[in-house]
């Protein structure tokens, strides 16, 4: 377990994983020595891992298929709320150069408005243009 919990920390703090949804599968729940789920997530530290990465914890018993469906459904579900907030922010973000090429243009420009870095200096040229 200590190794799978150094593993699991490690994958998930790598740049490009930020954000990547997890599926534990906590397998042979049947059995009367397996982990509980409560245990695993102690012994993992799920609760250490970044806020960014989304995580569920699946019991399971491969022999009878309890909880597998159950499990790929979550992941299907923490893939499609991130593929959501991907597109939001790509929203926000068209928005935000819609409201700001605007103002541009009426000449009414609102300097407490928060606009990123590169849209600032679209801004700052269209500004002056006749
Ligand atoms: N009781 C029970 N046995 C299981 C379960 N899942 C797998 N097994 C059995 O565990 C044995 C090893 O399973 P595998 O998953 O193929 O092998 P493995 O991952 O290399 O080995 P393990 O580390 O033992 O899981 C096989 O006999 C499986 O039938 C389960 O949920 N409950």
């Amino acid at each position: 377990m200590e190794e799978a919990k150094t593993e699991l920390h490690k994958i998930t703090r790598i740049s490009e994983n930020q954000g990547v949804p997890v599926l534990i599968v906590a397998n042979k729940q049947d059995l009367r020595n397996s982990l509980s789920p409560s245990e695993i997530e102690k012994l993992l530290a799920m609760g250490e891992l970044s806020s960014s990465a989304p995580w569920h914890l699946q019991p399971t018993c491969a022999i009878t298929g309890d909880g597998l469906k159950k499990g790929l459904e979550k992941l299907h579900d923490m893939i499609i709320k991130r593929l959501n907030v991907a597109a939001e922010k790509e929203k926000m973000n068209i928005n935000t150069y819609y409201i700001c090429v605007e103002e541009v243009f009426s000449g009414l420009i609102s300097t407490n408005r928060r606009v990123q870095d590169g849209q600032q200096y679209l801004m700052s040229k269209c500004f002056y243009l006749p």
